[in-house]
C-alpha cells in the first residue's frame, strides 16, 4: 500500500511493487467501480457491445480521480441563493482544459471524460504501433500549433505498454507549450516499461490507471492485460 502525498486520506494501492520505484506520479485509485469495470474489460468473454461502454465507465471514474486534486483551476465568487448571498467556487473559465484521446482505443474513454468536463476542448491524436517493431507512427494530429502554458491537459489512452505511443503524444504536447506539471494521463492498464519511460522523461506527468500489470509478452502485449483494446472496441479482430 502506498500513501500518495497530495491526495488526502485516500490510499492508492499498487498492483505491482514496481510503483514504489516510480515516485508518486502513478496512481491506482482503489475505487470499487473502477475495479468492477476493470474486471469486465479484462474478461475475454465480454462482448464488444459491453466492452466499449465498460471502457467508457473507466474513462468517467478515472477522470474523476485524475482531476479532483490540485489540477482544475478554481475561482471564488459570490452568488445569490433564494435566501442570501453565498460564496461559490467555480472552475475558472479562463484556463483552457483539453482532452487528448489517443486514437483509436482512447476514443472509448472520451465520452466519460467529456461528461465530467463538458467545456473541455478535444484534440484528437492518432497513433498506431507497428506490430513488428512496436514503434509508434502518428497519423493524425489535431493539436493547435501553440497551447497556452496554463492549459490543463488530460491524455486518454487505455493501454500503456512500451510507452512509445504516450511518449509521442507527450512530446507533441510539450513541443506546443503544454507544461508537464499540468498534463495528466488516464489509462486503464499500464505496464512497467511504459511507466518507467514516462516517469524518467516526464516525472511531473501524473498517470491514473485502473491497474498495473507485471509484464509484456514477446509481441509487446500487456500480460494479463485485456488484449487489443482498439480491436475489441471496434470489432476489428
Ligand atoms: O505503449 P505502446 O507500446 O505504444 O502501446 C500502447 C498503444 O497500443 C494501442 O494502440 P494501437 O497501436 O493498437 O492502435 P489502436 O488503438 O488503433 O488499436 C493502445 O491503444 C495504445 O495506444
Ligand atoms: O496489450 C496491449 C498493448 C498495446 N495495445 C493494446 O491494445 N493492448
Ligand atoms: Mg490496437
Amino acid at each position: 500500500m502506498v500513501r500518495c502525498p497530495g491526495l488526502g486520506d485516500n490510499n492508492f494501492s499498487p498492483v505491482s511493487p514496481n510503483i514504489v520505484t516510480l515516485q508518486a506520479t502513478v496512481y491506482v485509485p482503489p475505487h470499487p467501480l473502477i475495479q468492477h469495470w476493470l474486471g469486465v474489460v479484462r474478461d475475454r468473454h465480454t462482448p464488444g457491445a459491453l466492452f466499449r461502454p465498460a471502457l467508457g465507465e473507466l474513462g468517467r471514474w478515472l477522470t474523476y480521480e485524475a482531476v479532483r486534486r490540485d489540477w482544475l483551476p478554481l475561482t471564488a465568487t459570490t452568488v445569490e441563493t433564494p435566501l442570501a448571498a453565498a460564496t461559490a467556487t467555480f472552475i475558472d473559465p479562463m484556463v483552457p482544459v483539453v482532452l487528448v484521446p489517443i486514437l483509436r482505443a482512447g476514443l472509448t474513454l472520451l465520452e466519460g471524460s467529456q461528461n465530467l468536463l463538458p467545456l473541455a476542448r478535444v484534440y484528437h491524436f492518432g497513433v498506431v504501433r507497428d506490430e513488428a517493431t512496436l514503434e509508434p507512427t502518428i497519423y493524425l494530429n489535431k493539436l493547435p500549433a501553440q497551447l497556452d502554458p496554463d492549459t490543463r491537459v488530460l491524455v486518454l489512452d487505455p493501454m500503456l505498454a512500451t510507452g512509445g505511443t504516450l511518449m509521442a503524444a507527450l512530446e507533441a504536447l510539450v513541443s506546443r507549450g503544454a507544461q508537464p506539471a499540468y498534463i495528466r494521463v488516464v489509462a486503464v492498464i499500464a505496464a512497467p516499461p511504459a511507466l518507467q519511460k514516462i516517469t524518467r522523461h516526464y516525472p511531473q506527468v501524473q498517470i491514473y490507471t485502473a491497474g498495473i500489470d507485471e509484464t509484456l509478452n514477446e509481441v509487446g502485449f500487456i500480460v494479463p492485460g485485456l488484449g487489443d483494446a482498439g480491436d475489441r472496441s471496434f470489432g476489428t479482430m
